[in-house]
């Protein structure tokens, strides 16, 4: 595809987020019934044992996780910032960073409270669901910076953000097929926050399968590069990462709640060659 091409798909991209609204969209996915801990078929335990068994199984260290494309949300950092003493977090908008910064203040107004997911993760681990607040502290604890990222820029980050020898591990969440015109610049985008990873560091990816579109607020509709997993595993592939583990879950009929068309989620662990 022709540069300019390119540029008018990502730009098109770009200003469909310039109304998101981070309250609505936690509400359509961080809140009861996709966000139902009481299920046993609820995505979200599901979700938090992938991650919590990817950054405890003992391959996964360092110093420093970066989390790309945090959006309003922090259940994708819980479990590894038991693992790193460095975490930072990034978003495209201004108005996500400011939902972070404001539960890193823990002053109140937060648009959700992470309280069930903290209680959720503490069990995990092991402990007491008491513990939450610990947990919520050491989150605080390492959380360095909350950023500005691109993963259309083939520096997707600030230079001089990252030490030279880059991240140990990345986690990225719903991200890249939700801000991607097309499979292409999903699979560019790959590339480029690739780059932000050491050698040998690992990238924890979460996204969605099969989804067209989301609302990101009321009337807000985002569209998405529809991924079935041979295409997540390509695209890694191609992006120089080794797959380590794909997992994938399907969406129970009752939690097509109108706010996207996803069918599934996937969760990979790979490793960057
Ligand atoms: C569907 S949300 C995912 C949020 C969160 N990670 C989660 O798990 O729910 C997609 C996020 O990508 C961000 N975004 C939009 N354009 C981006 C870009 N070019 N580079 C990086 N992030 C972008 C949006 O601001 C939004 O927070
Ligand atoms: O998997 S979810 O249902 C979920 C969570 C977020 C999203 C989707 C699905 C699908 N559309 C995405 C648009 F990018 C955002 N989930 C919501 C409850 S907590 C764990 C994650």
């Amino acid at each position: 595809m022709e540069e300019k091409a390119k540029e008018n798909g990502i730009a098109a991209m770009a200003a469909c987020y310039q109304k998101f609204d981070p309250a609505a969209y936690l509400q359509y996915n961080y809140t009861p019934p996709r966000a139902d801990f009481a299920r046993k078929d609820s995505i979200v335990p599901w979700k938090l044992a992938c991650l919590h068994r990817a950054f405890t199984e003992g391959d996964v260290s360092g110093e420093l996780l970066v989390d790309i494309g945090s959006g309003p949300t922090l259940y994708q950092v819980m479990s590894g910032c038991e693992v790193f003493n460095k975490l930072i977090l990034t978003d495209f908008l201004e108005v996500n960073r400011q939902e972070l910064r404001c539960w890193l203040q823990n002053e109140g107004g937060c648009s959700l409270d992470w309280t069930p997911y903290l209680e959720h993760v503490c069990k995990l681990e092991g402990k007491r669901p008491s513990a939450w607040k610990e947990k919520a502290g050491r989150l605080r604890h390492v959380i360095s910076d909350i950023l500005p990222v691109d993963v259309h820029c083939s520096q997707p980050l600030a230079p001089e953000t990252l030490p030279l020898a880059g991240a140990d591990c990345l986690v990225s969440c719903f991200c890249l097929e939700s801000v991607s015109p097309d499979l292409p610049a999903f699979t560019r985008a790959l590339g480029h926050i690739g780059k932000l990873l050491r050698p040998g560091g690992h990238l924890l990816l979460i996204g969605a399968l099969g989804e067209s579109y989301y609302f990101g607020g009321p009337g807000v509709r985002i569209p998405v590069v529809p991924l079935n997993e041979a295409q997540v595993c390509d695209s890694l592939k191609e992006s120089g990462y080794t797959l380590i583990r794909l997992e994938v879950y399907t969406l129970p009929q009752d939690m097509q709640v109108g706010v996207d068309d996803v069918t599934g989620v996937f969760f990979a662990k790979a490793k960057k060659e």
